[in-house]
């Protein structure tokens, strides 16, 4: 498997029908592509299929019909976990282990250096809190170490779920920078009801209530 960097940053959404019930798909024939470097917001309204669509990309769900391809491997394969981040809105983490042990233990999941992970805690104004256990954080400062565990790889596609939900100032512009830094050479997925008018935003894909359609 090529180093991450060597890969072309792309989604590609093509034909996709796929839902939880049998008969009542939630995206229903769904194309779309993402095929340069960008930040792609994902909006519409509650239960159109954007976090749906995000469990296609995380490879969790499988199509029914048609292709989901993060830079040419279809999402389901093992492969490609080697290219993508994906953060859903519901942290998962250890109530009495520390900050700083999740983010080391997120660092060793993706095989990368901790330091990496360690450096962003300032960035995100949580470097007081790295030795205390996660029972002791705030509602957004859990919000922040999860960001910062799902994104611990370097991977040209990046999806993330609602991100700005429960951040404050330092956060939200420490997550806009950063997600202007891997606009540049990532696909970065956002699924936000709003958007700071700082992120130059390449493309909006708005889904309709019925049946995940644009
Ligand atoms: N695990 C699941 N099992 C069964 N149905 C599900 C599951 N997850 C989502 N759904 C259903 O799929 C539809 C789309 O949900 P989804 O979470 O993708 O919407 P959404 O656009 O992300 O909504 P929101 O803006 O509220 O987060 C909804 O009808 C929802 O009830």
């Amino acid at each position: 498997m090529p180093a991450p960097t060597s890969f072309e940053a792309s989604i590609e959404i093509d034909s996709v029908t796929a839902g939880y019930r049998q008969g009542s798909p939630v995206l229903d024939g769904l194309s779309l592509g993402m095929n340069e470097p960008g930040l792609y917001r994902v909006a519409g309204s509650n239960g159109s299929g954007k976090s749906t669509l995000l469990e296609l990309i995380s490879g969790f769900l499988e199509p029914w019909a048609g292709s989901v391809r993060l830079c040419g491997i279809d999402a389901g394969s093992p492969d490609a976990r080697h290219v993508r981040s994906v953060c859903r809105t519901t942290p998962a983490l250890y109530p009495s282990m520390t900050v700083h042990d999740h983010l080391a233990l997120a660092a060793r999941s993706r095989q990368v250096g901790p330091e990496a992970g360690l450096a962003r805690l300032a960035r995100y104004g949580l470097e007081d809190w790295a030795e205390q256990p996660v029972s002791m954080l705030s509602t957004g400062n859990i919000r922040k170490l999860w960001l910062l565990m799902c994104t611990v790889a370097d991977t040209p596609v990046v999806a993330i779920d609602e991100p700005f939900n429960g951040m404050d100032v330092r956060g939200i512009e420490a997550l806009i920078d950063e997600l202007g830094e891997w606009a540049q050479h990532k696909v970065v997925v956002l699924i936000s009801h709003t958007v700071p008018e700082q992120l130059a935003v390449r493309h909006s894909f708005v889904f309709k209530q019925e049946g995940g359609s644009l």
